[in-house]
């Protein structure tokens, strides 16, 4: 049995900090065992222009430890205002990616696209300038169950931009689907798709049976066990369109364990163990390396990070609660033993 494991340092392509007295801890998490991260923009107010996203950053940047290299990678929010300068205002910046998210298909998704065409002169500049679109995939329409909302937004939306900008890298995020897992499989070269630690840990009965689980509650919600298990295979395939995206949102608890509970699992404190727990069960742990540190920077077009993490078999038990500003916050597996411990 393995004991110990080294792989090169992962990054994080899908993660929220929040802001304000929340950067303090997501930022100092996320900096401990990620090189660089996709920062979404779903702060209120969004990250719309460039500005918003270059003070953004400096805010982030404030809250990363001393001597720590950790670098947020900044996405703009579209909007139906989002134009082609805007874009390419943003680029200039830096910033690398723009993120679809339906209006009211998530948290913070109120000024979000209500109408896809829209955004396509935006798209179109994005296409040309090679920076990559991110979508949260779901659909929003009250007639459609929202189990059902991944695969109805792939059929009706992402086909139609995927093939109407040959050239845009999409990202689809935080899959949760074998629909999802088969359309990025088999679509055209230039499409990705994140995976989730706790959507490869969890389904719905994990969720919902025994007594409802705010924490596990999260956009696009847990689905059957046989979409976890195409997950789980999709991960593990070694097939560089999958990478890794915690998606860790934090929602302190009092917004979580609630009669109307926020969506978001907070991942970022135990990420890369909860990601090593998983492909340990599934037998692959000689998989993770490329799933955590190599298809994501390849595919965003950037230099695999040069150091290293390492990963201990030694058992542990997450905390029930972690501080988060003024209040706490509940990480994933709180009061659980995992087996696996990232060395400091
Ligand atoms: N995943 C979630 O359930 N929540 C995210 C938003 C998102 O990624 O959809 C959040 O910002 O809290
Ligand atoms: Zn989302
Ligand atoms: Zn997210």
């Amino acid at each position: 049995m393995t004991d110990q494991i080294t792989i090169t340092r992962p990054d994080d392509w899908h993660i929220h900090l929040r802001d304000g007295q929340s950067l303090e801890r997501s930022v100092t998490d996320a900096a401990r065992q990620f090189s660089r991260a996709i920062v979404m923009p779903n702060l209120v107010p969004p990250v719309i222009t460039a500005e918003d996203a270059a003070a953004y950053e400096a805010r982030i940047r404030q809250n990363i430890p001393a001597g720590n290299p950790f670098q947020p990678l900044m996405v703009l929010y579209l909007t139906d205002n989002t134009t082609p300068e805007m874009v390419e205002q943003a680029h200039a910046k830096g910033v690398v990616a723009a993120k679809l998210y339906p209006a009211g298909a998530t948290t913070n998704s109120d000024s979000g696209v209500t109408d896809i065409n829209a955004t396509f002169p935006a798209l179109e500049k994005m296409a040309e300038l090679g920076m990559k679109m991110l979508i949260h995939g779901e659909v929003t329409t009250n007639d459609i169950d929202i189990f059902d909302r991944e695969k109805a937004f792939i059929d009706s939306i992402l086909s139609v931009i995927v093939d109407k900008f040959p050239t845009l890298k999409v990202v689809l995020e935080h899959i949760t689907t074998s629909h999802a897992a088969d359309f990025v499989r088999g679509a055209r070269e230039g499409v990705a798709a994140t995976i989730t630690a706790h959507h490869l840990l969890y389904n719905r009965n994990h969720m919902l049976v025994g007594g409802i689980r705010p924490h596990y509650f999260c956009l696009p919600i847990l689905k059957r066990n046989t979409h976890q298990e195409a997950l789980i295979e999709a991960a593990i395939s070694g097939n560089p369109r999958f990478f890794l995206g915690t998606d860790s949102a934090p929602h302190a608890r009092d917004k979580k364990e609630n009669a109307c509970g926020c969506a978001g699992c907070y991942t970022a404190y135990t990420a890369i163990e909860l990601y090593a727990e998983t492909f340990e069960r599934a037998g692959a742990l000689d998989k993770l390396q490329a799933f955590a540190s190599e298809f994501g920077p390849d595919f965003y077009g950037l230099p695999r990070n040069t150091d290293t993490v390492t990963l201990k078999r030694e058992p542990w038990t997450v905390p029930q609660t972690l501080p988060f500003a003024d209040t706490e916050i509940v990480p994933l597996c709180a009061g659980e033993t995992l087996n696996w411990k990232l060395v400091d």
